[in-house]
């Protein structure tokens, strides 16, 4: 028997190989694989894959996702399966009732999905690959030996004679506990040793794996204590053990059963205190439901009637369930202060209660205002639902999601979120309406497949995924810290999820920007918002060319863009556009070539002129007629004007500086007038961002060189305001106007 050599990492296969394999073999589906390698070699390649993993001898993690699959509605419970055994399994063909009961035979490598060898109880051997688990190498979740089902197993391929079986779905997995009845006898053992050991030492093992991290391991040192417990009477141990499980489940995202070990806890305290033991703390289902109810209020004063650890569990339960309160206070200067790239998680309560989700024309659901809102006012605030914290120095970090079935790839903070997306919604049912929502049918549509409205299905993994692409957004740790970047740095962002502002459509033309600090995402209003109005933000600036500005919609979101600056711009004659591009084009080279040379009188008068001849191309040209862009940005202009704004700037000529940073404001659709020592905005078609920031910078220092004190006092209120609605946060203004 020839045993390959693995020289480099064969369990680590990179996506476009696999898209070719697959594209261009034999369609086999049906069939059984004609040659399957031996579990000699299946171990001993296995054995090479361990080292190499261990000598860090791997490329980035590849998280591949294949064609999409509904995961199996078979419940063990009942008897309603069909057993099989490797013999019976097919290339691509899942059975939904089929089941396979395995025992791993090695140790799990774990990196971009979980890999081992596995046996069925007539001792034939495959390779199973598991995606998708919350996996770690330290806390192996397919140890060596477990014995496990796998839902509608079938063989996928990985090469021209090389198949595995893979699993996809988190709960197509079900590891089986010792003394489980679907254990083939020959594979049973006794569990043994929990009532050699008491409950102290049980709980003092968890402790101890928890300080290791291993804490699936601790789960289950604790769940062994605790079943110790469970006839005797011992309220103290009983109630330090839940409060312990409660942790760690907290720590693996697993709320809905933190939530129910740290009921259980506070009503055991109850029922031991003489003076709380007939009150309604003794009945776990109304901590419960305080704990879910997502308000900050507490009128059965539980937390002041129980120990503090169990408060301050109480508290961080009820903060990571979510809890809303009715107005947009926030101590924003406190919270900038303590978030940064290791603190992400902020424990505020979110504010979501102004604002409601609605059909839409003709972009599906969107965000409506329930009240009006003055320009700079905070319109909803809300913390994450996921938002992965990892170091972006940290190579080891590194992941790609390959998505099979279109051929397309999110980068490293995709797959993180998506990772995560999962865990959070296998180990929590209760959140899981929330986040599905975010799809109206249309995954199950797109993939033929019928689904009662109510029916409870699996977390599909490939419907996270419909979801996530659609609806997560980049977040900087604080949106302030991008505008105090260098030039040309290009920040590592995360990308988080929000579930109720997620529901916001995209316009060009926003009345709405959305800002991070740690977790949480903040919607401030960038101009007066009546009650009952659509609540929109950009998802990415405007790019000048309409057809460039659609195709990246139409590319990254799946739409077209119909607010009045593309609806406008999209009747625009193939010329015209040409020509816009052509000069912004060429006044952007003379900008560069100047950028050598170095900035004249003469050269700025010349980029001027370039600057007109473009306003010219935005300019009606027949007598009379209206200005079609009278109240609107007129994009390729906002650079050139930047540049002229400050080449006068750096020459000293304030009056032409001023004249410029007025017309930057108003290639954005902003108009203001100073009448009477009086600065207003008189236009602003929602286009707030850190150049219109800038404009008034350089108009409050020309009105400080006038010695207009009055003026300048106004633009610089106003600037503030527009920098507080830009990046959520005024901590560092005065350094941004220095600047
Ligand atoms: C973050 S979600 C917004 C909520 C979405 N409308 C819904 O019903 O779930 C993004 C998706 O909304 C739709 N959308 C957002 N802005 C739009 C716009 N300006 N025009 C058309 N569709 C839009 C697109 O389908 C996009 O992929």
């Amino acid at each position: 028997m020839m045993i390959p050599k693995a020289t480099e990492n064969t369990y680590e296969v990179a996506a476009d190989q696999l898209v070719k394999i697959i594209k261009n073999g034999p369609n086999k589906a049906g069939q059984t694989p004609d040659r399957l390698p031996s579990r000699e070699t299946l171990v001993k390649t296995h054995e090479q894959n361990l080292k190499l993993l261990a000598e860090g001898n791997v490329p980035i993690r590849n998280i591949i996702l294949p064609r999409p699959y509904p995961p199996s509605r078979v419940n063990l419970e009942d008897s309603a399966f069909e057993k099989v055994l490797l013999k019976h399994v097919r290339i691509d063909e899942r059975k939904p009732k089929a089941i396979g009961i395995f025992r791993a035979v090695t140790a799990p490598y774990v990196y971009s999905s979980t890999t081992t060898v596995i046996e069925d109880e007539e001792g034939h051997v495959a390779k199973l690959t598991v995606g998708n688990l919350e996996d770690s190498p330290v806390d192996p979740i397919v140890t060596e030996n477990a014995t496990f089902v796998v839902k509608q197993p079938c063989w996928s391929r990985l090469g021209e004679s090389n198949y595995h079986i893979r699993v996809d779905h988190p709960s197509d997995l079900v590891l089986l506990e010792p003394g489980n009845r679907l254990i083939p006898k020959t594979w049973r053992q006794k569990e043994g040793g929990i009532a050699t050991k008491d409950a102290a030492q049980w709980k003092k093992e968890g402790d101890m794996m928890f300080l290791k991290k291993k804490f699936r391991k601790a789960l289950k040192l604790y769940n062994k204590g605790l079943r110790v417990l469970s006839d005797a009477s011992d309220p103290t141990a009983e109630i330090d053990l839940y409060r312990k499980r409660c942790g760690v489940n907290i720590v693996l995202l697993r709320l809905d059963d933190a939530a129910n070990d740290l009921s259980k806890a506070i009503s055991i305290h109850a029922k031991s205190s003489p003076d709380l033991s007939s009150s309604q703390l003794a009945d776990q289902s109304t901590i419960h439901s305080w704990l879910n109810n997502r308000s900050t209020e507490d009128p059965l004063e539980i937390a002041s009637k129980v120990p503090r650890a169990l408060k301050e569990l109480a508290t961080r339960v009820k903060f990571d369930l979510g809890i809303e309160q009715s107005s947009p206070v926030y101590d924003i200067p406190l919270i900038s202060s303590y978030v940064g790239p290791l603190s992400l998680h902020v424990d505020v309560a979110n504010y979501t209660c102004d604002t409601e989700v609605r059909d839409t024309a003709s972009q599906g659901r969107g965000l409506y205002a329930k009240k009006s809102f003055r320009a700079n006012d905070i319109i909803s605030a809300e913390k994450a639902f996921v938002l992965p914290g990892y170091f972006m120095q940290d190579k080891g970090s590194d992941c790609l999601l390959y998505s099979l079935h279109d051929e397309t790839a999110a980068p490293r903070p995709g797959a993180w979120l998506f990772k995560e997306l999962v865990q959070k919604l296998r180990w929590n049912p209760s959140l899981r309406k929330e986040f599905f929502s975010l799809d109206d049918g249309g995954y199950w549509k797109e993939c033929g497949w019928e689904i009662a409205e109510d029916e409870d299905v699996p977390v599909d993994v490939f419907r996270v995924e419909f979801i996530r692409r659609y609806n997560s957004f980049s977040a900087p740790t604080r949106s302030a810290d991008l505008l105090n970047q260098p030039p040309n740095a290009n920040p590592e962002l995360r990308n988080g999820f929000w579930t109720h502002s997620s529901y916001s459509n995209h316009s060009c033309l926003p009345n709405a920007i959305r800002t991070f600090m740690g977790d949480i995402r903040f919607m401030r209003a960038t101009r007066d918002i009546e009650a009952g109005e659509e609540i929109t933000t950009q998802y990415v600036s405007p790019d000048i060319d309409i057809d460039a500005r659609q195709e990246k919609f139409r590319n990254t979101w799946g739409f077209e863009c119909t607010c009045e600056l593309c609806t406008l711009e999209g009747k625009l004659g193939k010329d015209t556009k040409e020509a816009r591009l052509r000069h912004f084009e060429e006044l952007k080279s003379m900008v560069m070539k100047l950028g050598e040379k170095g900035t004249t009188v003469t050269s700025i008068k010349k980029i001027a002129r370039g600057v007109r001849e473009l306003e010219a191309l935005y300019t009606p040209t027949g007598e009379g007629e209206p200005d079609p862009y009278a109240k609107f940005p007129r994009l390729a202009l906002v650079h050139p004007t930047l540049f002229l704004t400050e080449a006068w700037r750096g020459v000293k000529n304030y009056d032409r500086m001023m004249d410029c940073a007025y017309k930057l404001l108003r290639n954005f659709g902003i108009i203001v007038s100073v009448e009477d020592d009086k600065f207003s905005v008189v236009n602003n078609v929602g286009m707030i961002n850190v150049e219109t920031v800038r404009a008034l910078k350089y108009l409050s220092e020309g009105f400080a060189v006038k010695e207009e004190t009055a003026l300048r006092d106004q633009v610089l209120d106003t600037a503030r305001s527009w920098y507080l609605t830009i990046t959520g946060a005024e901590n560092d203004f005065e350094e941004f106007m220095k600047l």
